[in-house]
């Protein structure tokens, strides 16, 4: 939050674009000494003043800096610092042509978007007036990522090292980046997967800073007004949670704020996304969980949750506010909403806005790429296998779904045709014609006809799955009986545990790879380590919906996209598949691992684009040439810049 003599909004209306100046006036009180923090013109084109969009590449920054005296209410107009975007917000008081956050000496160091730590130069040190509110020595930012890691290393227990990263984000963040994207597979279920979950769980108690906005039934009628206190304007991306269906671990109520922070973390180190576009949201409308209710340390609302019409409403007038306030081509993914929710939400507001439903749509992008690669593994084409799931809501339902439309494309039979080669079973037994009055609305494709099954283990043995998916947040549900089942079925039989965190996986690695002798092509939602099995080591994949949201989003931002289409996930999909190497194949995986992430999701995006370019979905033209090129050009990257 700006506070009084930290930092300004200044602008400067002879650039060609107008300027409110009300909103920055809103926020300066009292004099005080303006440094403006102009980034040198860096060669890598990845120095980035914070109002450089996605998808306009910083043009030209034409000064150094300049040191203004500002008066109460008075905008200076700032000197020669005229770095300047082509977008403009929809909004008038939001539009910026141009727009320096300013910090100097201490509130520098405080601000974790322009800290370096040890890093700044002596000069530095001596124009921003931070002599002496550092120890001597300059270190650069790769020696501070070594300090870091080794800091991190020093924990035992996951919890003390997610918040340990937490802590390095509020303090330093081009630092976090920079450490989270050099040490990605390390970090990963550090930051995310599955210690995010206990971060969720245990949030009330290791609640430092409030990382994202918190959007109540107390703001209901306020929703503009709240999305207005959020420093940052040029906003490109949301995820957005209620907190009811928190991974597999249900309903955490307002302490699901880690999922949205978490996924937008990523969305900056693995899809470069800049970390000021991004916003993370929870709406608190209750919670039925009792131990939150009765936990004197719960942050949310302490009463029972809101449905039907309430619900509606609270959300209906976010909806709203959002595009109000930054337009048509902000993103908003949907994250771990309960299913009577999610399907209902994406529904309603996939034609009006430009939302993405990361457990319906972006899980099954990413389970279809792994098993159009598990392809080159067993051999034949996707409509060649039978697919059994274990849990029939968003996850399963929403790869069904992919799986059956690449199906009804490759082999041009309607898509009614290739569901049926795709059964799921839910706490009832397997989805049956028979069951088809009393089911939801989502799994009603799903009824086939078929006599009622109760147990998992005996719809394997009858539908004699070549792949069987978890998606049930069930942990352990896939036993040993279950894996001989499919083992038995199949040579090779391709499992997938996805549910998370890592207690709700359906199976380990080590039983799947163990009960299936050293068989199952197997990968899951959250890591597992590598398993020893018969004097051979196997190295699990991660189908984890982490590979493809981050470029997903890259490619509809740097597109100028207004809406998903399905034809994009699908093209996210085989973007994927085509990154799994001979060498990963040979090690029986079916995902490429993270260390090159950044490089992958350029390419996701890249397709994503052409798919909406396409489809008529892209709004920024003209398209550019090389898409791969383009969207690495836009990349966020977390160097430190130069302050002169
Ligand atoms: O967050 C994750 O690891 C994957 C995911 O979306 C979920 O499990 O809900
Ligand atoms: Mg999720």
């Amino acid at each position: 939050m700006i506070s009084s003599n930290r930092c300004a909004f200044l602008s400067n209306s002879g650039l060609g674009g107008s300027c409110n100046f009300s909103a920055a006036q809103r926020r300066v009180s009292g004099p005080f000494r303006v440094v403006c923090m102009a980034p040198s013109n860096d060669k890598n084109g990845s120095v980035v003043m914070e109002i450089e969009t996605q998808s306009t590449p910083l043009k030209e920054i034409r000064s150094n800096s300049a040191v203004a005296d500002v008066n109460d209410n008075e905008i200076s107009s700032g000197g020669p610092q005229d770095v300047y975007g082509e977008d403009k917000a929809t909004e008038d008081h939001f539009v910026t042509p141009w727009s320096v956050s300013v910090a100097s000496g201490y509130t520098l160091l405080r601000d974790p978007h322009f800290n370096k730590g040890l890093a700044f130069t002596e000069k530095e040190r001596d124009a921003h007036y931070l002599r002496g509110l550092l120890p001597p020595t300059v270190i650069p930012q790769e020696t501070q990522v070594k300090k870091m890691i080794q800091h991190i290393r020093q924990y035992q227990v996951p919890l003390q090292k997610y918040m340990a990263m937490m802590d390095l984000q509020e303090r330093n963040e081009r630092l976090f980046y920079k450490l989270l994207i050099d040490h990605v597979e390390e970090l990963l279920p550090v930051v995310y997967t599955p210690t995010v979950g206990e971060a969720c769980q245990k949030y009330g108690s290791i609640f430092i800073h409030p990382q994202g906005l918190y959007i109540s039934l107390k703001e209901k009628g306020k929703i503009l007004e709240v999305l207005r206190n959020w420093p940052e304007k040029n906003i490109q991306v949301i995820v957005v949670t209620d907190g009811e269906r928190i991974l597999g671990l249900g309903d955490l109520g307002c302490q699901g704020m880690g999922i949205p922070v978490g996924k937008l973390s990523l969305y900056t180190a693995l899809g470069g996304v800049r970390p000021s576009a991004c916003l993370p949201i929870t709406i608190d409308v209750g919670t039925n969980n009792e131990k939150l209710l009765n936990d004197e340390l719960y942050i949310g609302l302490k009463q029972r949750r809101a449905t039907g019409q309430e619900y509606a409403e609270l959300m209906h007038e976010f909806m709203s506010a959002v595009k109000q306030t930054y337009g048509e081509k902000v993103l908003i993914q949907f994250e771990d909403f309960a299913n009577h929710n999610a399907f209902d939400l994406l529904e309603k507001y996939r034609s009006t806005h430009l939302v993405f439903n990361d457990d319906i749509q972006g899980t099954a992008s990413v389970v279809l790429a792994g098993l159009v690669a598990a392809l080159k593994l067993v051999g034949g084409n996707l409509a060649d296998h039978r697919f059994l799931f274990l849990g029939a809501g968003e996850a399963g339902t929403g790869i069904a779904e992919l799986i059956a439309l690449e199906i009804s494309k490759q082999t041009n039979v309607p898509v009614e045709e290739a569901r049926k080669n795709i059964w799921l079973v839910d706490s009832k037994g397997l989805i049956v014609s028979s069951r088809k009055g009393s089911l939801q609305h989502f799994k009603k494709p799903w009824a086939h006809e078929h006599e009622p099954v109760k147990k998992l283990v005996d719809a394997v043995n009858q539908i004699k799955p070549t792949v069987l998916i978890g998606t049930s947040g069930q942990g352990r549900a896939f036993t040993k009986e279950v894996i001989e089942a499919v083992s038995s079925i199949n040579e090779k039989p391709i499992i997938l545990s996805l549910s998370n965190p890592t207690s709700q996986s359906e199976c380990t690695a080590e039983e799947a790879y163990s009960w299936s002798q050293g068989r199952a092509i197997f990968a899951s939602g959250s890591p597992f380590p590598p398993v020893e099995y018969a004097g051979k080591v196997f190295v699990p994949g991660q189908a984890n919906n982490a590979y493809i949201f981050p470029g997903f989003g890259l490619g509809l931002i740097m597109s100028g996209t207004i809406r998903v289409h399905d034809d994009l996930l699908l093209a996210a999909s085989e973007a994927l598949a085509a990154e799994v190497s001979q060498e990963n194949f040979d090690k029986g995986l079916i995902f490429p691992p993270f260390t090159n992430i950044r490089k992958i999701s350029a390419k996701i995006a890249a397709k994503v684009a052409a798919k909406a370019y396409e489809l008529g979905l892209a709004t920024r033209l003209p398209q550019p040439k090389n898409l791969v090129e383009f969207a690495e050009s836009c990349m966020y990257t977390p160097a430190y810049r130069n302050y002169r």
